[in-house]
């Protein structure tokens, strides 16, 4: 009866690898980023190798991303650059992995729905497979789509959303909600987890080379962000008016113009993900500007800033289109002691600048 009792309690959390147990003997910190030659993901880049005991390790099928995006960094010593989809499994060894690969803009995550969600159900897996082998703290960048056409304004983390589970953006947006549950339970399931323990605990745990804990997660609940090196035809909102000002064409209010969007720099963007990276909350955690416009009020800011003589044109709109998102960034001021600094007009100015020198449209 003991030795049943015995071969059926739950066995222990996997150990985390030598590597991260040895990490406060090391001075690097190996950091992975899937989809680091995105937009988000190559500021991200910049960011963390100024930090010189930072070693970067990228991982892009550049379907959206670019190596363009990361060619300052091509040949330095401290960084690499792998072309990978995380569809297919990750053998490395890192310590941190922030985890952004997925198509974020909506015609590009729609051109082929079923490869987003197996980026966002595949792909998750096989980082969080990746984190619990060599005990690495994984970030999902998840998205505000999560809240889909919120019934609740502004949004805070609490709020379950209201999601269309067949519609053209559900491969993203349940996608997003599949992956934030993914990490959830392998935190849960594959260690004893932060919930109960106090950093202290843990950090003695890892100073006396005891493995209390495994899967370390954070999750960010990203709003809409813009900024330089957004695909010139990205298709989202921001990057369509920007070119099309620069081009002399009519920016393309989508029907109604009356639905809201929150625009956050990127590198507003970047310090919050970074911050939730290295604190103990695990999140979700909004991270977002809550300055919120509607689409007709960004046309008109971006005609008043870039190109007063341009129109501007209503055309349809998409199904399933949000009507209204606004963070609620109380969490984030109060657990990273974040919140955006850059707000929209003092934005668009420097996102027009790389515009211009891309499109080869010189300042009049
Ligand atoms: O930019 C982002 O960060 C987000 O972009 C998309 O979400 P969405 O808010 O639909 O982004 P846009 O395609 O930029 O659309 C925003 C609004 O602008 C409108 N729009 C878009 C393009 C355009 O030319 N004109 C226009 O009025 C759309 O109808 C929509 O109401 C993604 O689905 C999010 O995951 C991502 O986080």
């Amino acid at each position: 009866m003991a030795t049943s009792e015995k071969q059926s309690s739950p066995k222990p959390p996997p150990s985390p690898s030598p590597l991260r147990n040895s990490k406060f003997f090391q001075s690097n910190m190996r950091i992975l980023i899937s989809g680091g030659a995105g937009f988000i993901g190559s500021h991200l880049v910049d960011k963390l190798m100024e930090n010189e005991k930072n070693e970067v390790i990228v991982a892009d099928n550049y379907f959206t991303g670019s190596k363009d995006n990361l060619k300052k960094w091509i040949g330095h010593p401290r960084f690499e650059l792998i072309r990978h989809d995380v569809t297919e499994p990750l053998l490395i060894e890192v310590d941190q992995i922030y985890h952004l690969a997925c198509p974020a803009s909506p015609i590009f995550y729609k051109y082929n729905p079923v490869k987003t969600i197996k980026t966002n159900v595949i792909g998750t897996l096989n980082m969080l497979g990746l984190a619990k082998r060599v005990g690495a703290r994984i970030l999902l960048t998840s998205t505000s789509e999560v809240y889909g056409d919120p019934l609740i304004h502004p949004q805070p983390e609490s709020y379950w959303g209201n999601v269309n589970p067949i519609g053209v953006r559900s491969c993203y947006d349940e996608g997003k909600r599949v992956a934030e549950t993914l990490m959830f339970d392998y935190h849960r399931q594959h260690g004893i987890g932060q919930f109960y323990f106090p950093r202290f605990i843990e950090i003695l745990s890892r100073l006396l080379f005891l493995t209390l804990f495994s899967v370390e997660i954070r999750i960010a609940r990203i709003f809409n962000t813009y900024g330089p090196r957004m695909n010139i035809d990205d298709g989202r909102v921001v990057s369509n008016f920007i070119a099309q000002a620069l081009r002399g064409e009519a920016l393309t209010v989508q029907k109604p113009g009356t639905q809201t969007r929150s625009f956050c720099y990127v590198s507003d963007m970047v310090e919050g993900l970074m911050r939730l990276m290295e604190g103990d909350e695990t999140g979700p955690i909004n991270i977002g500007n809550p300055g919120e416009f509607t689409m007709v009020e960004l046309a008109e800011t971006v005609k008043e800033l870039i190109n007063p003589s341009i129109k501007i044109k209503m055309v349809e709109n998409t199904p399933d289109d949000p009507r209204q998102r606004k963070p609620d960034i109380t969490k984030a001021k109060e657990v990273l002691g974040w919140e955006p600094k850059v707000k929209l007009r003092e934005g668009l100015p420097l996102m027009e600048e790389d515009f211009r020198q891309r499109l080869g449209v010189p300042k009049k």
